[in-house]
């Protein structure tokens, strides 16, 4: 049997039963988060909840310390009606409370509950909590008491963060020279057939993005800046976005690699997130060197941005919530457009195949030998 959908009434604080039952939940949550602290070594837990009364924030601020964690309060506060009208019918109506429910009905709920929590709602100006109130979708940003560096990380991403609808297009390079030989790293140009894909994707793009206004962005090296010579938009060149750095193995292939360094390969496999290159970098430091990117990213509108596998699998895990273990295995080919849409419970994708053959650089666990090529 399906559980029974809240309704505005359940969220009304007179309504004794909602309100213990909603304590009740709000304990099971942090009680989980707790034990994701400590069984799990989590760093950033977000409570998702409407701690929207001084005391409640109070007893949450009190059970959180108590176990040693810093609780930091965000506070969403809006009071521009067309925006509070586009987010219910943007993000309300297909949250997991109204599942299947008609949108209107739906928003009108919503409406209702929003009338009720206002009567007992008091912002948030507690001098002594620390938190971030976000007003009208950060039209203006209040901080108070922000002391460690991940809270000052985490007010400049909200501070980025925006609500309108866009899209990320996300592309390797086409195939490299270096990609026909297996060798790794390097900056080569396209092979023959990467040069057909940098010839065709402005009409891959064209069919995708339409007339909207787009952003590229590449790395610097050349097989990207080839990649996207062609394409009739506004170019920005990152070195942060270059391909992770194999240090002493740039240049080698997997093979070669295998032989010379046995050690250094198992351990790549056995760990390859956390694997750093001799004199190079692992995924964890391509992560770590995306983060003005993905801060720029969440400020922007439509962007595409033409990069390397390693790369764009961690950017590709960040937006489609794939975890650190299986990203750096994540299989992204070739010559295949690839179109992420944000929405608000997650992220839409559509790959667009040019139809142009390429290699495979795809490798699996264990194995020196790159899978079957891309027809
Ligand atoms: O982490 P793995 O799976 O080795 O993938 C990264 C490798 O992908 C390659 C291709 O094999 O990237 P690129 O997209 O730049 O061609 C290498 O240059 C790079 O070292």
């Amino acid at each position: 049997m399906e559980a029974a959908q809240p309704s505005a009434l359940f969220f009304d604080a007179h309504n004794e039963e909602g309100a213990r039952l909603r304590r009740q939940a709000a304990i099971r949550a942090i009680e989980d988060m707790l034990k994701w602290f400590s069984e799990e070594d989590g760093v950033v837990g977000i409570l998702d909840a409407t701690n929207s009364t001084k005391q409640r924030r109070q007893w949450i601020q009190d059970l959180l310390v108590k176990q040693g964690i810093e609780p930091m309060f965000v506070e969403s506060w809006c009071d521009d009606q067309e925006l509070i009208m586009h987010n219910i019918m943007d993000v309300k109506t297909c949250s997991p409370d109204y599942t299947g429910q008609d949108p209107d009905e739906a928003a009108k709920d919503f409406m209702e509950r929003i009338k009720k929590y206002e009567e007992v709602y008091e912002t948030i100006n507690d001098e002594s909590l620390t938190y971030a109130k976000i007003i009208n979708v950060n039209s203006q940003v209040i901080i108070n008491r922000i002391q460690s560096y991940v809270q000052s990380r985490i007010v400049y991403y909200l501070m980025n963060l925006h609500i309108k609808r866009r899209c990320i297009y996300l592309s390797r390079h086409g195939e490299s020279e270096f990609n026909l030989t297996g060798q790794l790293g390097g900056d080569s140009n396209l092979s023959p057939r990467g040069d057909l894909y940098a010839h065709k994707l402005p009409q891959l793009v064209k069919e995708a993005v339409g007339d909207q206004p787009l952003t590229v962005w590449t790395s610097t090296l050349k097989r990207t800046q080839q990649t996207a010579r062609f394409l009739p938009y506004r170019q920005m060149q990152w070195k942060a976005l270059d391909e992770l750095d194999a240090g002493v193995c740039d240049g080698m292939t997997y093979e070669e690699i295998k032989q010379e360094y046995p050690e250094d390969f198992e351990a790549r496999d056995a760990n390859k997130f956390e694997y750093r290159y001799r004199g190079g970098e692992s995924y964890r430091d391509v992560v770590a060197r995306l983060e003005p990117i993905i801060m720029e990213l969440e400020r922007q509108e439509n962007i595409m941005i033409v990069t390397h596998q390693a790369v764009l699998r961690c950017i590709y895990a960040y937006f489609m919530n794939v975890p650190q273990d299986r990203s750096p295995w994540m299989d992204v080919p070739l010559h295949t457009l690839i179109r992420l849409e944000p929405r608000p419970y997650s992220t839409l994708e559509t790959r667009v195949p040019a139809n142009i053959p390429a290699v495979s650089t795809y490798r699996e666990k264990g194995s020196t030998v790159l899978a079957a090529p891309t027809k």
